[in-house]
């Protein structure tokens, strides 16, 4: 599975452009400012129709412009082509298309075109908030468990619906109609995301195993409440609590994933290069594991592929992304910087001022 074309009109420099593209390396060479990452955020918003720069779109469309243009042409299996394509304007409204058809959901364009994106920004997954690794897991479980997005998007509503009540409660009585849902939703999605996990951590633990030998890495669920403790028996315990809080303090909203190195938090014992290549082993795990629970490929998004890497760890990453035969897009200052990466296949971009040429 890979994009065959890629057409982009009036996002952050770049005025238009039509790039046809590999399906496997795609480098984007270019000086700072010159618009390798608007690219790689560009493919980003085709797939979620958002940026991984700005929650503001006004940010994102070319200046003084009034919209901004994505399109894309998805090979799947077999001969086919799928267009894809996303129009975003300056009030906010956003039109996306799917096989030439309007009206169609966000949600369903990220089903449709899996993207991993790996930045120098990335370690956030590693040692940000729980909110990363929440969005890690679910990114997984969103692709391989079709009940998915439906549950977690009733629970997140059930939750907000429940803290107001919370606020108002004078007797659980007041709440428990609507718990019954949230704990069987609740108990489903950490059922979920616990499977997901085991799958992926060990797919996890053997790349790592190749990229970081020193280390012994544990990755540890958290479903966001005790263990052995029915969600709906918290919910009723933890009642006057919650009221005091004046929200529910425990359940799938706070879930997490424990990274550690020999029982430490992995912040206090990996370089910023290991962090890396640790958040790049997560990453390829879970395309290793979406291609083999759906069939499905996702494409990696590598934004500033040497920062933070020497030249035989860079090899390594390249020699995984190749074995992964997946399309990935990499941008870099100059050629040197992706010297170890050499693809046959690949293609080469040369970004500057926004324009971008093949060669
Ligand atoms: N809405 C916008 N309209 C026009 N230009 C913009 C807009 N937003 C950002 N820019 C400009 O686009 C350029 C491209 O930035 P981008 O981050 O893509 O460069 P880059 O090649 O990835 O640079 P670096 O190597 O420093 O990461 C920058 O010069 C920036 O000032």
């Amino acid at each position: 599975m890979a994009l065959t074309r890629l057409i982009v009109k009036d996002f952050r420099n770049i005025e238009a452009c039509d790039l046809s593209l590999s399906a496997s390396f795609n480098f984007l060479v270019g000086a700072n400012g010159s618009g390798k990452t608007s690219v790689l955020e560009a493919l980003h918003y085709l797939g979620h129709g958002r940026s991984f720069r700005s929650h503001l779109t006004g940010r994102v469309i070319r200046h003084e412009q009034q919209e901004l243009f994505v399109h894309g042409r998805l090979q799947t299996d077999g001969e086919l082509e799928l267009p894809l394509g996303i129009n975003k304007k300056r009030d906010g409204t956003t039109e996306v298309k799917i096989g030439g058809e309007g009206g169609q959901k966000l949600a369903q364009l990220a089903q449709v075109l899996p993207l991993q994106l790996i930045t120098p920004e990335g370690f956030e997954l590693l040692i940000g908030g729980p909110k990363y690794r929440r969005s890690f897991i679910d990114w997984g479980v969103f692709h391989v468990e079709p009940q998915f997005y439906h549950a977690w998007s009733r629970v997140k509503r059930l939750t907000k619906q429940r803290n107001a009540l919370l606020k108002t409660a004078r007797s659980y009585r007041e709440l428990s109609y609507w718990d019954q849902e949230l704990a069987v939703l609740a108990e489903e999605i950490s059922e979920w995301r616990s499977q997901y996990l085991e799958a992926v951590k060990r797919k996890a633990a053997e790349i790592c195993q190749g990229f970081l030998p020193e280390f012994d890495i544990q990755l540890g669920y958290y479903r966001g409440w005790e263990k052995d403790t029915p969600y709906a028996e918290l919910l009723t315990r933890n009642f006057e609590r919650d009221c005091q809080l004046g929200y529910t303090a425990s359940g799938p909203h706070k879930a997490d994933l424990r990274i550690k190195v020999a029982g430490t938090p992995v912040e206090d014992v990996l370089s910023r290069g290991q962090l890396k290549l640790m958040v790049c082993a997560l990453r390829l795990a879970q395309g290793l594991h979406l291609t083999e629970a759906t069939g499905k490929q996702c494409i990696y998004l590598i934004d500033d592929f040497a920062s933070e890497l020497d030249s035989h760890r860079r090899a390594l990453l390249a020699q995984r992304l190749k074995e992964t035969n997946a399309q990935v897009f990499i941008s870099a200052i100059s050629r040197d910087q992706i010297a170890e990466m050499h693809d046959e296949n690949g293609k080469m971009f040369h970004v500057e001022h926004g324009k971008i040429t093949a060669g």
